[in-house]
């Protein structure tokens, strides 16, 4: 597959076929085409060459998130109006539901277990555009949890989080992939916690790319790979 921009390639030579279930740590440099995969893997930017889920091909697939085949957490999600964390999270059984019908107690019961699972439900009845960045980030991932997709899309999901709730997040989402049979792409600049975690790692910034089982070596030697600088690519 190969992906990128007008007059600049940033996914090029990615040749591989992902087991489904499995957690994937995708690393690599800034700029390195992180977001870009997963855009392209949510239909958002077209692609050269064939890139399937579950056998169909990306760019004739309608409408991934509401068939329950993908769920994506961006980088930056916004919300610029009042909403209670709560109100946000139940947001992710959106498609058990009709446009129109009002969630149920059981609805909520399920937000409550999924702030709680994040370990923030305590903020369940703040207002989310008042809380931190990390704090926002926890919620937005409680909601993600409910969508209940065979596919899960993780940029940088730990960016803001401090060292203990990294660490959290990390088990979480490695359970989603062990314990519930789910396959978490999850892009990352923090290393420190692969490796005590079970899967695999994709280095992006490597000429081309390959799918290593995690383990301290593969770790180490991706680290050693990004404390060098960047090869700046045009194409
Ligand atoms: N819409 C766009 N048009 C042109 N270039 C873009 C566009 N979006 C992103 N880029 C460029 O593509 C490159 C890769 O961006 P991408 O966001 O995929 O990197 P990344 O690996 O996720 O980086 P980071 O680790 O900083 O989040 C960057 O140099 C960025 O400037």
């Amino acid at each position: 597959m190969v992906a990128g921009y007008p007059g600049r390639v940033l996914v090029r030579n990615l040749f591989l076929c992902l087991p489904a279930p499995a957690f994937v740590a995708i690393v690599g440099h800034n700029g390195s085409g992180k977001t870009t995969l997963f855009r392209v893997l949510t239909g958002q930017l077209p692609y050269q060459g064939s890139v399937r889920l579950f056998g169909q091909e990306v760019r004739g697939l309608r409408r991934a998130a509401a068939a329950g085949l993908l769920g994506y957490l961006p980088q930056r999600g916004r919300v610029d109006f009042s909403i209670s964390a709560r109100e946000l999270v139940v947001m992710g059984r959106y498609r058990h539901h009709g446009l129109l019908s009002a969630y149920a107690t059981a609805d909520y019961a399920l937000a409550d277990a999924a702030l709680q699972r994040v370990g923030v439900a305590h903020l369940a009845q703040r207002d989310f555009t008042e809380l931190s960045g990390g704090e926002q980030q926890l919620v937005w991932l409680a909601q993600l949890s409910l969508q209940d997709a065979q596919v899960y899309l993780l940029d940088e999901p730990t960016q803001q989080l401090d060292v203990y709730y990294r660490r959290q997040v990390f088990g979480l989402v490695h359970s989603w992939a062990k314990e519930q049979g789910k396959t978490v792409l999850c892009s990352t600049h923090d290393l420190d916690n692969l490796p005590e975690l079970t899967g695999y790692l994709l280095n992006l910034s490597e000429p081309e790319p390959q799918l290593r089982p995690i383990s301290t070596a593969t770790v180490q030697a991706a680290r050693e790979w990004l404390e060098q600088p960047p090869a700046i690519c045009f194409a």
